[in-house]
């Protein structure tokens, strides 16, 4: 849903930004690197030791670099698959970053393991999520489903959950709740999202099949 109504926003907002870093002579792949080093530098430096409220403000800084790092790539023309494989690939290591250093608190000092094994559900789930629709595409199918959760939800909704919890630091009573909150509905969110995927996969793979059947032997694709 985001991916879908606030893309076009940004897009707007970062334009200018993309532009300058073009005539910086910076590159879209450098912009991925910076971007996801800058993303687990602030999740593992800062959210293992109960920063929410720095880990989520340095994240938020450097996230962006993954919407400025498409649209450099299309206004200079130079959009290419190598760059779109390192932008998903490197997509799936900040997201294991940042629930992974959720998952280091509660397994540390926040000394909780049951959110602790919600947070390792997050980011497996999360990857999972991604993983259908990569492989479903891979094996030619249009995997015509984007779901509940997408990245973007997953993002917003445990980011700002754990910028609003780490003001507990700086003496905001009660407020600290909103991530174990942000976590469940992240992990139930991921199920339901994947279960939609698979779903679409299957009954994609079955059209697939049936029309490949009716075209005759030999007509199959290779996978
Ligand atoms: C009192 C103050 C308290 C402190 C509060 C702090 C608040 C912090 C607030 C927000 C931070 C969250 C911002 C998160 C933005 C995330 C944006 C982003 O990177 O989205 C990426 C997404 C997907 O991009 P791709 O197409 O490159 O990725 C594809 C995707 O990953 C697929 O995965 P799947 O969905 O299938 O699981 C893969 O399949 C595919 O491989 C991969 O290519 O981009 C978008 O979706 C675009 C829309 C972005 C919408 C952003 C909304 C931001 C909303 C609020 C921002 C508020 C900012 C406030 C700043 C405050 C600073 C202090
Ligand atoms: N280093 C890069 C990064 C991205 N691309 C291209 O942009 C597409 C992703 O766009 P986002 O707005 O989601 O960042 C990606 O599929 C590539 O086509 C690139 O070429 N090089
Ligand atoms: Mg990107
Ligand atoms: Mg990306």
């Amino acid at each position: 849903m985001l991916n879908k109504y606030a893309r076009a926003f940004f897009t707007r907002v970062l334009t200018p930004f993309a532009a300058l870093l073009l005539r910086l002579g910076v590159s879209p792949d450098a912009v991925t690197l910076i971007g996801t080093a800058g993303v687990m530098a602030g999740a593992l430096v800062f959210f293992p030791r109960g920063e929410f409220f720095w880990g989520t403000i340095v994240i938020t800084i450097f996230v962006f670099s993954d919407l400025v790092d498409g649209n450099m790539a299309r206004q200079a023309g130079i959009s290419s698959r190598w760059g779109a494989f390192l932008d998903s690939t490197l997509d799936r290591v900040a997201d294991g970053a940042i629930f992974g250093g959720f998952a280091l608190w509660y397994a540390g000092k926040g000394d909780d393991n049951v959110l602790c094994a919600v947070a390792i559900f997050c980011l497996a789930s999360g990857q999972v999520v991604s993983y259908t629709k990569a492989r479903g595409e891979s094996i030619g199918l249009p995997v015509a489903v984007n779901g509940l959760v997408e990245r973007a939800e997953r993002l917003v909704i445990s980011l700002v959950a754990a910028g609003f919890a780490g003001l507990h630091k700086f003496g905001v009573p009660g407020i600290q709740v909103l991530l174990p909150i942000a976590l469940w509905i992240v992990a139930v969110g991921s199920l339901i999202t994947l279960v939609q995927r698979v779903v679409t996969v299957r009954r994609e793979s079955a059209e697939a099949d049936a029309a490949e059947a009716a075209a005759g032997p030999g007509s199959g694709t290779a996978r």
